[in-house]
């Protein structure tokens, strides 16, 4: 393709050399370049890709896209210097692979929890009503029937662009993405030509990476604001940012709740371990799902689904039939009846969320044993939150590691530790090994308890200093349990 069709709608500043020549592939990482391709800089968090255009030069790129144009200029090389190169990135990938996501109906899914949970079930719906479906996601990548692992919950733009490209090739005519805060605010989803957009709801998270509360929330509102006037926006109007994520979009505006009037109103008649019995508008279901925010879940898919077309008893019979999705409220009862849950809550709102749904649908005296760390390098303000919010809701808990990476793990079991108040010390334990941890709960579970693990959810390994080592917490627990013949 040429520079000049590979730069169509690119905020251009100025350009050293010819647009007329062939680019072979587009790479933002100088590792990445051969013979023929354009290499993009982007300042990212660590390091400076205009620090590496010299590299990127030596092996083989023709074009250098740029927010600074080097003095040292190299013959035979076109500069192309922009205002933002994130966004002239994302914009290149969708024309490298021909705008694939105006050829089929892109949803995207975004906030801070729910959106795994919505975006997986809205791809088994639209499979199980017919359609060839879509899905970019944290646990996996589907097109169609072809399974990808995930490396982000929302990829890097070439990445997305490539997926959804190979999506028009098999015929794919919804796709449904999860949209994350790092994934708007690095300009992953720029130039995405987008059906609709979804907000599930917002609460502490990742004040690691934006640096306030007021941040993150702006960062996930200019997902609906860039939104066409063709588009549908569709927002949770029971949480205190939902009215506010649609302030300025030019999409048609719809709204659902449990607690308020809506367009998509939903009422929780039933909640217990058996599932859930709702009424959605006039119409009542019964789900396999199960907790309060579930219901949330669901609502949101009823009203994806009705916007983008489907029947309203084909969706609510398509509802009834979805299954949880992996490491979400995913759970097991033994020979016991000690009932295991394996959840991805990591972030205190979900905890308490998952705790307090626990609570709720319990009938008879278990013990609610927890099992729950926080991950290292990230977010550090969460865990003496999470450690409240565990020993103040289970009637045990263990702390444990989540994903080190590079930090001590005792260091943080003790910022967990800080949070606990003083009359739950007796409840709580702290063993470091996460399989130890979670063996230690099934010891100490007796018939008819529960045993909650958070944090980890579907993850298959567990990273500490860097290594990856393959751990999955569903597993261990169900072997654990059976072992012991409980
Ligand atoms: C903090 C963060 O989000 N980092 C993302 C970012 O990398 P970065 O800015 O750190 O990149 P960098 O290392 O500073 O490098 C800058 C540039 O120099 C280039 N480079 C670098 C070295 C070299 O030799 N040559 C070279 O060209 C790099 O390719 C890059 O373009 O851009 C990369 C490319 O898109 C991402 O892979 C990377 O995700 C990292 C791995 C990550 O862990 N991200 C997490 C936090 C994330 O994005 N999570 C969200 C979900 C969060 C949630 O909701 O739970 C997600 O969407 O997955
Ligand atoms: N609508 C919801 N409201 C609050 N909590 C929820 C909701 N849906 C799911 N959860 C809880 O949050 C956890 C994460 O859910 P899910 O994976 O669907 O969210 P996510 O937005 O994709 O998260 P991530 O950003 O980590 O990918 C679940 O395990 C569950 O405990
Ligand atoms: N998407 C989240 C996942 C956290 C999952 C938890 N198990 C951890 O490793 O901290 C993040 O990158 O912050
Ligand atoms: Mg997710």
């Amino acid at each position: 393709m040429e520079l000049k069709e590979l730069l169509y709608k690119v905020s251009i500043e100025k350009v050293v050399g010819d647009t007329a020549t062939q680019i072979s592939a587009v790479h933002f990482d100088s590792r990445k370049i051969d013979k023929g391709n354009a290499f993009v800089a982007v300042r990212g968090t660590v390091s400076d890709g205009h620090d590496f255009i010299a590299k990127a030069i030596e092996k083989g790129a023709i074009a250098i896209v740029c927010e600074d144009i080097p003095q040292n200029i190299k013959e035979g090389v076109t500069y192309v210097e922009v205002e933002n190169a994130a966004e002239a990135l994302a914009i290149m990938a969708s024309n490298f692979y021909g705008v694939p996501s105006e050829n089929l109906k892109l949803i995207g899914v975004t906030g801070t929890n729910g959106k795994t949970t919505i975006a997986t079930l809205l791809f088994q719906l639209f499979k199980k009503a017919g359609y060839k479906v879509g899905l970019l996601s944290t646990v996996k990548i589907m097109v169609d029937a072809q399974e990808y692992k995930a490396t982000h919950t929302t990829p890097d733009p070439l990445m997305i662009n490539r997926y959804l490209k190979e999506m028009n090739e098999v015929g794919v005519e919804f796709c449904f993405m999860e949209v994350s805060s790092h994934g708007i605010h690095q300009k992953r989803i720029e130039g995405l030509v987008f059906e609709g957009g979804v907000f599930t709801n917002l609460s502490h998270d990742h004040l690691d990476y934006h640096e306030t509360f007021k941040e993150y929330r702006d960062v996930k509102k200019s997902f609906f604001d860039s939104l066409p006037s063709g588009a549908f926006a569709l927002t949770n109007k029971d949480d205190k940012n939902g009215a506010f994520m649609l302030q300025n979009t030019k999409a048609k505006q719809y709204t659902y709740a449990l607690k308020s009037y809506a367009d998509y109103r939903g009422q929780i008649l039933e909640n217990s371990i058996g599932g859930l019995l709702l009424k959605f508008n006039d119409n009542e279901l019964w789900a396999k799902l199960i907790g309060d925010f579930n219901a949330y879940n669901l609502l949101a898919i009823y009203g994806t689904a009705e916007l983008l077309g489907l029947e309203t008893l084909e969706i609510l019979r398509l509802l009834s039939e979805l299954e949880s999705v992996s490491g979400r409220f995913q759970y097991m009862i033994s020979n016991d009846k000690i009932t295991a849950i394996v959840d991805y809550a990591h972030t205190p709102d979900a905890l308490k969320n998952v705790l307090d749904t626990i609570n709720e649908i319990r009938t008879n005296n278990e013990t609610l044993i927890t099992v729950v760390g926080c991950g290292g390098d990230r977010d550090k303000t969460k865990r003496p939150v999470m450690g409240n919010i565990a020993s103040s809701l289970s009637n045990k808990v263990i702390f444990t590691s989540d994903n080190p990476r590079t930090e001590k793990p005792e260091d943080i079991i003790a910022d967990i530790e800080k949070g606990v108040e003083p009359q739950h010390y007796r409840k709580t334990l702290s063993i470091t090994d996460r399989a130890q941890a979670i063996k230690t709960a099934c010891q100490l579970a007796m018939a008819n308890d529960i045993i909650l693990i958070a944090g980890k959810g579907h993850e298959t390994y567990q990273e500490i200093d860097g290594v990856r080592n393959d751990f999955n917490d569903f597993e261990i627990v169900k072997d654990e349990l059976k072992r012991m013949g409980k």
